[in-house]
């Protein structure tokens, strides 16, 4: 029943129909991106916007209720001004530049600050802004907080098909796609070669649609695969985890509007903290299951991260080695590299 509820939150906030977050009393929500429909403004109904607490302290409203913490979300009261496209410019920083001149907001009391808390977490499993107008109508669907964590728990994960796959870097390889209720996305595993003994040669691979299919330049995703694939073959045993979390778990739509305020001037890390989302909103607990799932729980790791290398030791999968991934830069992901190496710890 739990996970019903987050499913189908999640599902109406996508559609943009209201969804109540709370125990008994709580707040009617609907996401500005998608729920921001005339008729709620026209009709008086839109009693407040809730927003992240790095988007509020953006707009300089962070402190007015929440002094003591200062990661709450933030309420402020609908300006009588009040439109889609204003609720738009106040929920998305990357639009910063073309709408500069908007408040000054008032700050209301946070009465429900669980089920705010709750409220972007569900935004970020939706792919959606972290930004709601508080509106009074019927809810289409209804989570009470606790059902959120329920829901991200419920993924038992298992094997769904399997087929041989012979790829340019690997003939003798073979496709692994795995199912879960708690990922619309299924993760796939390229096992290549046969079990030999030793640990696998393995690469935790996040999908990045820019890189891996565009050729994007912004970042090194692309050539990493590859360059994975290879060591992979070289090696005659291994696996690549092709896992389904874009933008480091934000989502494609999240992600452009990251690269958005790139293009302004902020680095990575603080352009996702600006959409109001964790720097990093991964988590590499279903590539141990994964792993598990193919019997393996010891691997030579590919990657300079070492929170996948923390990760994955924190789900019992040993790491017997870590193997670097060194991939040559140009100009236009160098500060992306070089972001990564001084702000999150990567070995590079
Ligand atoms: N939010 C966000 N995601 C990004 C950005 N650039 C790339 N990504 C995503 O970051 C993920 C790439 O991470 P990985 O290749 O797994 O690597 P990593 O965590 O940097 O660690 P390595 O194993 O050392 O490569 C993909 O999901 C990309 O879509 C960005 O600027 N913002
Ligand atoms: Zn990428």
């Amino acid at each position: 029943m739990a996970a019903k509820n987050a499913a189908r939150a999640i599902d109406a906030l996508r559609r943009g129909w209201p969804v109540h977050v709370g125990k008994g009393t709580g707040m009617t929500l609907v996401a500005i991106e998608t729920g921001s429909a005339a008729e709620l403004f026209s009709e008086g109904k839109v009693k407040g916007i809730l927003l992240s607490a790095a988007r509020a302290a953006t707009l300089k409203l962070a402190n007015q209720f929440a002094a003591a913490d200062t990661q709450l979300p933030v309420l402020i009261a609908a300006p009588s001004d009040l439109d889609a496209t204003l609720a738009l410019a106040i929920a998305d920083p990357s639009l910063d530049l073309r709408y500069p001149y908007k408040g000054p907001f008032a700050a209301l009391p946070l009465e429900h600050a669980e089920a705010a808390v709750a409220a972007m977490e569900l935004a970020r499993e939706a792919g959606l802004l972290p930004a709601f107008l508080l509106v009074d109508t019927a809810a289409e669907a209804t989570l009470v907080p606790d059902e959120l964590s329920a829901f991200q728990d419920a993924g038992a994960l298992r094997i769904a098909a399997r087929a041989r796959l012979p790829v340019s870097a690997a003939e003798d390889a073979e496709l692994v796609a795995y199912r879960s209720t708690a990922d619309a996305a299924d993760h796939v595993a390229l096992v290549v070669g046969q079990r030999d003994g030793s640990p696998p040669v393995v690469r935790l691979h996040s999908e990045c649609l820019t890189g891996d299919v565009l050729g994007s330049l912004k970042c090194d995703c692309g050539p990493q695969l590859h360059e994975a694939l290879h060591q992979i073959a070289d090696a005659q045993w291994g696996v690549l985890l092709y896992l389904r979390q874009e933008g480091r778990g934000i989502g494609l739509v999240n992600k452009l509007r990251a690269y958005a305020l790139q293009d302004q001037g902020f680095d990575t890390v603080d352009a996702n903290i600006r959409l109001g989302f964790a720097v990093d909103a991964r988590d590499f607990s279903v590539a141990a299951q994964m792993l598990r799932l193919l019997s393996i729980d010891e691997v030579r790791l590919l990657t300079n991260n070492p929170e996948k290398v923390a990760g994955l030791e924190g789900e019992g999968i040993k790491v017997a080695e870590r193997l670097p991934l060194k991939i040559a830069s140009n100009p236009h992901n160098a500060h992306y590299l070089a972001t990564k190496r001084d702000r999150t710890g990567h070995k590079l």
